[in-house]
C-alpha cells in the first residue's frame, strides 16, 4: 500500500504556518519577556515598597523615641509626677496620632503615669521595659493589641530613664499603632490585590491589610514563606504559593532599631503573581489572538489563492491527462493568471501529448504497415497465404451456415522461371504485378487474390456460382493473363496452369482446398490444357506420386538405378557407332519403372541432377569397361535433363565424369532437346560452348518437335540432330511427316549436322531414311535399350543392318 500523501493544500497550510511561525515565535518571546520585565516591575515596586514602609515604620519609631527622649528631661518626668505626667502625657497622645499611650515607670517597672489607663500596674515583665532597664537603652518590646478605646495592633518601645549619676530612675514606654501601614499603601499605588503584612521576629503576623481572614493577625506565617525568607534576616524576595493556592510574589524588610540589634519587625509586601502578570498576559492574548487571526486570514488566503492558482488548475491538467489517457476529448485550463511554472505545465503537457500524438500515429502507421506485411505480399500489395486462409476460413464459415459454395482457384506461370532468368528480376517483378493486377480486375471486389510466392497466385471467390460460370471465369482468367505483357522494352506473353478446387466437395478447410486445387493445377499442367478442377482420384494419384518420390531419395543409395544401352547404328555401313545410355529404376515391389514415369519426378524435385550425375558417370565408365573388355570403342550418349543444364556446374561435372572414367571426351555425346536451349537460347549456347570446350559431341533430341528457330540452329554448337520419333512413325505413310524428316535432314547437312533417326522400328521406315540420307538409326528394328551385359554381346555379335526383320 502506498503511504497516504499530503494534498498541496496541506502544504500550503503547513507553509502558511511556518511563515507565520517566526511573528508567533517573536509573540510568545514577547510575551514572555513582558511578563518576566512584569514581575521584575513589581518585584522592585515591592521592594521599593517595603522599604519605605520599613523606612516609615523607622521614622515613626524615632519620632516616638525622640518624644520620649524630650518627655525623659521634663521635669514632670524627672521627678516622676504622676499627676503631672499623666496630663503631659494625655497632651502629647492626643497631638500624636501615631501614638497610643505613653506610660512612666520606675526602675522597677511599676506604673507611675499613663495618658491612657493601663490593665496592669506593673509592666516589668513586658519586654520592652525588660530589654531596656537590662540594656539600659531603647527597646522595642512585643506585639500587642491596646484594649485603648478600641483594639488595634500595636508596638510597645521603652527609653530607660537616668538620674544625673546615669544610674537608671525608671522607663518610659510609648505604645505605636500599626494601622498607618495602610494609607501608606494607599500611597504606593499598588496594584489590586497587593497586600501588607507586618510580622515580629518570630513570624508572628502583627498587621495584614486589606484584612483577610484566611491571614489572621496573631498566627504565624506560612513556615514555607518564613523559610522561604531565610527567617526575613535581611531584606528580600520571594515567590512561594500562598494559602489561597496561588503563586505570590513577596518583598520583606526587617525593622532594627540599631544595626547590630535584631529585628524586631519585618515588613511584608506581597501580590499575586497572577496579577502582576494580568496586563502582560492580557496583551499576551491580545498578541496571540491577533497572530490567530493573522494566521486564520494567511490560511484562508493560501487556501483560497492556492485553489485558485495551483489546486484547481493542476486538477484540471490532471483532468485533461486522465481524458487524453483514456482517448476522450481533452482541454487545459487557460486562464492566463495561472503561475508561470503552471503555464510552463500546461505548455509541456501539450508538447508532451502533441509528441505523443505524433508518435502514436507513427506507431499505428508502423503496426498498420506491419499488419500490412504480415497479411500482404510485398511486392504485387495482393493478400499473402497468411490473409488467404484467413479469408478462405472466414468465408467457409459464413457459406457453411448457408450451404454455399466457394471456390478456390490455384494459378501458377508457365516459363516464368525463363523469363525472370532471361530479362532480369526487376521484370520479373514487374510481369508479376501486372498479372496479379490483372487478377483483379477479374473477379468481384470481395473475393480473395493472394500472391501465394514466387509465380504462384491463388483466389478466393466467395460466391463462384454455378460450373458453367466458373469454368467461364477460369477460361477469362487464363485468356486475360495470356494477353502480351509490355515489360520495360520487352512484351512478354505467359500462359498459367489453373487448378480449382471447391467448398465443400473437394475439402471442407482452407488447407485441404488449398491442397487440392494445387493437384489440379499441377494435373493441368501436366495436360498442357489451361485449367482443370479438382478431382478425388487426383489425390489417389498426388499419393502415388508422393511414395514415388520418396522411394526415389533412396533409390541411388541402394543401388536400385541402372542404365540400359540403345545402340545407335550408322545407315551407310550397318556399323554400331555408339549407344544411347537410358536410364532404369529396378524397384523391390514395382519392378522395372520406367523413366517416363521416374524423370518427371526426378526433375520436379531436383533429384535429377544427383541421378544425372551418377548416369553420366556409370556411362563413361561402362564405355571404357567395354573397350577393356576389347570390344570397338563406340560413342557413349547421356540424355540431360534442363535442370541439370541450367545447374550452372555441368561443365564441372562432365569433365569430373571424364577424368574418373578415363574416357575421351570424344567418345561422349550429351543429348540436349530442344525445349531445354529454347528457354534460354543465349544462355544455352554458352553452356553448350563450354561443354563443346570439353572436346565432347553435342545433339539435340527429339527435334522437330519443339520451336527451334533455325536462326538460333545456326548458332549452337552441336554436332548431331536427333530426329523425333513422332515423324518417323509417320514417314511411310504422312507425306508430311515425310516432308519433315527430309527438311531436318537437309537443314543438318547444309549446318553441317549428322542426322540420326529415333524410334526406327520398321524396313519402310529404314529405307525411307537410307533414301533421304539420314546418317543413322536407333530403334527397335535394330535393338531395344538392352542391359550392359546382353549390349556388350550385341557390340561383340552385331547383327547386320540388312538382315534385321521388321518389328512393330
Ligand atoms: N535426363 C535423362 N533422361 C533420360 C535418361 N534415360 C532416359 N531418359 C529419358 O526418359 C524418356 C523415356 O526413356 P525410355 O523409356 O528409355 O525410352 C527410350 C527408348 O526406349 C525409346 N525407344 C527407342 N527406340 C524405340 C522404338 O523403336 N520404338 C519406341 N516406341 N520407343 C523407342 O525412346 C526413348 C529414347 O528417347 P530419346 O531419349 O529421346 O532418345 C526419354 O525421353 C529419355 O530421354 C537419363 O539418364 N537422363
Amino acid at each position: 500500500m502506498s503511504p497516504r500523501r499530503a494534498s498541496i493544500r496541506s502544504y500550503l497550510a503547513l507553509l502558511t504556518l511556518v511563515a507565520v511561525l517566526p511573528a508567533l515565535a517573536l509573540i510568545v518571546h514577547g510575551g514572555l519577556r513582558q511578563r518576566d520585565e512584569a514581575i521584575a516591575q513589581a518585584q522592585n515596586q515591592l521592594r521599593i515598597l517595603a522599604g519605605s514602609l520599613v523606612e516609615s515604620q523607622l521614622g515613626t519609631i524615632k519620632a516616638a523615641r525622640q518624644t520620649l527622649q524630650t518627655l525623659a528631661l521634663t521635669p514632670a518626668v524627672q521627678q516622676q509626677n504622676a499627676a503631672n505626667c499623666s496630663r503631659l502625657f494625655q497632651a502629647v497622645v492626643k497631638q500624636t496620632p501615631a501614638l497610643l499611650n505613653i506610660a512612666l515607670c520606675d526602675k522597677g517597672g511599676r506604673v507611675l503615669a499613663a495618658a491612657r489607663p493601663l490593665e496592669t500596674r506593673y509592666l516589668a515583665d513586658r519586654k520592652h521595659v525588660r530589654d531596656a532597664l537590662r540594656l539600659n537603652r531603647f527597646a522595642a518590646g512585643e506585639f500587642l493589641f491596646t484594649r485603648l478605646g478600641h483594639t488595634e495592633p500595636a508596638f510597645a518601645y521603652a527609653l530607660p530613664l537616668r538620674d544625673s549619676q546615669g544610674q537608671t530612675r525608671g522607663v518610659l514606654t510609648a505604645v505605636l499603632r500599626l494601622s498607618d501601614f495602610a494609607s501608606l499603601l494607599q500611597q504606593a499605588r499598588l496594584p489590586d490585590a497587593s497586600f501588607m503584612a507586618v510580622t515580629d521576629h518570630q513570624g508572628t503576623r502583627l498587621f495584614f491589610h486589606p484584612p483577610n481572614p484566611a491571614n489572621p493577625i496573631g498566627r504565624p506565617i506560612a513556615p514555607t514563606t518564613w523559610q522561604a525568607a531565610g527567617q526575613a534576616q535581611e531584606a528580600g524576595q520571594v515567590s512561594v504559593i500562598a494559602s489561597n493556592g496561588r503563586r505570590t510574589l513577596m518583598a520583606y524588610h526587617p525593622v532594627r532599631l540599631a544595626p547590630d540589634e535584631p529585628p524586631h519587625l519585618v515588613i511584608w509586601v506581597g501580590i499575586a503573581e497572577q496579577r502582576i502578570l494580568a496586563q502582560a498576559n492580557r496583551q499576551w492574548q491580545y498578541g496571540l489572538s491577533l497572530m490567530v487571526l493573522v494566521t486564520l486570514l494567511a490560511l484562508l488566503s493560501a487556501r483560497q489563492l492556492g485553489l485558485k492558482l495551483l489546486v484547481r488548475p493542476l486538477a484540471l491538467l490532471a483532468q485533461a491527462a486522465e481524458e487524453f489517457g483514456h482517448g476522450r476529448p481533452w482541454r487545459l485550463p487557460r486562464t492566463g493568471r495561472q503561475p508561470l511554472e503552471l503555464e510552463r505545465l500546461a505548455d509541456s503537457f501539450e508538447h508532451m501529448v502533441l509528441h505523443l500524438q505524433q508518435s502514436q500515429q507513427q506507431q499505428q502507421q508502423s503496426e498498420e504497415r506491419l499488419r500490412h506485411l504480415a497479411t500482404h505480399d510485398e511486392l504485387t500489395g495482393l493478400a499473402n497465404r497468411r490473409l488467404l486462409h484467413e479469408r478462405l476460413e472466414q468465408v467457409i464459415s459464413t457459406r457453411s451456415q448457408r450451404q454455399q459454395r466457394v471456390a478456390v482457384l490455384l494459378l501458377d506461370l508457365d516459363r516464368f522461371q525463363f523469363i525472370n532468368d532471361s530479362l532480369g528480376h526487376n521484370q520479373g517483378d514487374a510481369l508479376l504485378c501486372q498479372i496479379g493486377a490483372r487478377l483483379r480486375q477479374c473477379v468481384q471486389p470481395e473475393d480473395t487474390v493472394c500472391r501465394l510466392g514466387g509465380d504462384e497466385f491463388a483466389l478466393v471467390l466467395n460466391d463462384p456460382g454455378p460450373g458453367d460460370s466458373l469454368t467461364s471465369l477460369a477460361g477469362q482468367l487464363l485468356e486475360r493473363i495470356s494477353q502480351s505483357c509490355t515489360i520495360g522494352n520487352h512484351h512478354v506473353t505467359v500462359t498459367a496452369s489453373l487448378g480449382i478446387s471447391l467448398y465443400p466437395a473437394d475439402g471442407g478447410d482452407s488447407i485441404s482446398l488449398l491442397r487440392n486445387a494445387d493437384l489440379a493445377m499441377y494435373q493441368a499442367k501436366q495436360r498442357g490444357n489451361g485449367f482443370a478442377f479438382y478431382r478425388a482420384e487426383m489425390n489417389r494419384h498426388a499419393l502415388k506420386i508422393l511414395e514415388l518420390e520418396n522411394d526415389l531419395r533412396h533409390a541411388l543409395e541402394r543401388r536400385e538405378l541402372l542404365l540400359h544401352y540403345q545402340p545407335k547404328v550408322e545407315l551407310a555401313r550397318g556399323r554400331i557407332i555408339g549407344c544411347e545410355a537410358l536410364l532404369r529404376w529396378q524397384h523391390p515391389q514395382r519392378g522395372l519403372v520406367s523413366p517416363a514415369d521416374f524423370i518427371p519426378l526426378a526433375e520436379e524435385t531436383g533429384l535429377i541432377v544427383p541421378i544425372g550425375a551418377w548416369a553420366l558417370l556409370e556411362a563413361c565408365n561402362q564405355a571404357m569397361q567395354w573397350q577393356q573388355q576389347g570390344l570397338p570403342a563406340i560413342g557413349m550418349a547421356v540424355n540431360l535433363s534442363s535442370r541439370q543444364f541450367r545447374s550452372g556446374d555441368l561443365p564441372t561435372a562432365v569433365a569430373a565424369a571424364l577424368r574418373h572414367s578415363a574416357l575421351p571426351a570424344s567418345r561422349l555425346e550429351l543429348e540436349l532437346t530442344e525445349s531445354m536451349v529454347m528457354d534460354d537460347p543465349a544462355g544455352a549456347v554458352q553452356t553448350m560452348q563450354q561443354l563443346k570446350g570439353c572436346g565432347l559431341q553435342l545433339s539435340l533430341d527429339d527435334f522437330g518437335t519443339g520451336y527451334s528457330s533455325l536462326n538460333y540452329l545456326r548458332h549452337f554448337p552441336v554436332d548431331c540432330l536427333k530426329i523425333d520419333a513422332s515423324f518417323i512413325r509417320d514417314v511411310d505413310r504422312d507425306p508430311s511427316a515425310a516432308a519433315v524428316v527430309t527438311s531436318i535432314i537437309d537443314i543438318a547437312q547444309n549446318l553441317g549436322l549428322t542426322t540420326i533417326a529415333e524410334g526406327v522400328e520398321t524396313h519402310a521406315q529404314l529405307t525411307f531414311l537410307r533414301r533421304c540420307q539420314c546418317d543413322a538409326l536407333q530403334g527397335y528394328l535394330y535393338s531395344r535399350p538392352l542391359p550392359a551385359a546382353d549390349f556388350a554381346q550385341l557390340l561383340a555379335r552385331p547383327p547386320a543392318l540388312a538382315h534385321l526383320a521388321a518389328r512393330t
